[in-house]
């Protein structure tokens, strides 16, 4: 006689109320772009609309702009403590970016994946190596181009929290960050913030579907197996 029909419920590795269904490793999702195309919008979307992502916020040694929160934004800290955290490794990754630094916080990702959850980091191309080192079957790279250089100046300009110093600087380091798209997973030309979000929001998805990613699966097709 057949064995009794097991509920998809039962089967090993299926994790209930979970959407994918599937037990699963979070994943990295890195955005990188030239300053001002467009990584802080998209993230902040994302985030809105995806109870599965958690933001990495860094550590950085440059000032607050008007309206960013300290562990919200960035933690803002001294060159001294920055130091710190970096020597005693506390830090996934680190770079200088623009005369400052920026770092990674080790234990917030690490506490974040080991709970089954995404990590969304919007971070510059020398971190996203760094991650790659240790964590390139994870990561997610995904860059950000802007339609035109004038878009991106325009952006840099209308978002009005940099001096025209620093516009000018972020502008003249942008081609430098573009030769970069060639070492990213995907690219998305940011033209529309609507239809790049739906496109992010695609990537992830598919990424969550990689068979590698799956931990419940073998226990899965094994059990549905067993059962057929
Ligand atoms: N698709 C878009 N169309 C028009 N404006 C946009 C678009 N995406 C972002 N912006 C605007 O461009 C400005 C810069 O965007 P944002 O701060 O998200 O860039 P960023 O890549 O995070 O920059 P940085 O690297 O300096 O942190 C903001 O004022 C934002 O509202
Ligand atoms: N390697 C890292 N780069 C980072 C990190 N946090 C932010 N960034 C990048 O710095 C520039 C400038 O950011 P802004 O907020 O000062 O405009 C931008 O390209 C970010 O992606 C980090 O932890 N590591």
């Amino acid at each position: 006689m057949a064995a009794p029909a097991t509920s998809h419920f039962s089967l090993p590795g299926w994790k209930p109320g979970s959407r994918s269904g599937l037990a699963r490793r979070g994943l990295m999702l890195v955005l990188s772009s030239p300053s001002g195309a467009g990584k802080t919008t998209l993230s902040r979307r994302l985030l809105a609309e995806d109870d599965r992502i958690t933001m990495s916020v860094s550590v950085t040694t440059r000032a607050p702009r008007p309206g960013e929160v300290d562990g919200k934004d960035y933690f803002f800290v001294s060159k001294e403590r920055f130091e710190e955290l970096r020597d005693t490794g506390a830090l996934l990754e680190h770079a200088t970016v623009f005369s400052n630094l920026y770092g990674t916080p080790r234990q917030a990702v690490e506490d974040a994946l080991s709970a089954g959850r995404d990590v969304l980091f919007d971070i510059d191309w020398q971190g996203t190596q760094q991650l790659d080192q240790s964590a390139e079957q994870d990561l997610v790279k995904v860059f950000l181009l802007p339609p035109t250089a004038e878009d991106l100046e325009k952006r840099l300009r209308t978002r009005a929290q940099d001096t025209d110093d620093v516009v000018r600087q972020r502008m003249s380091k942008a081609s430098d960050e573009i030769s970069h798209f060639t070492e990213y997973d995907y690219i998305l030309i940011n033209q529309d913030v609507e239809d790049s979000l739906a496109k992010l929001k695609a990537i992830l998805q598919a990424e969550r579907l990689k068979r590698r990613r799956l931990t419940g699966l073998a226990g899965f097709v094994k059990g549905l197996r067993d059962a057929l």
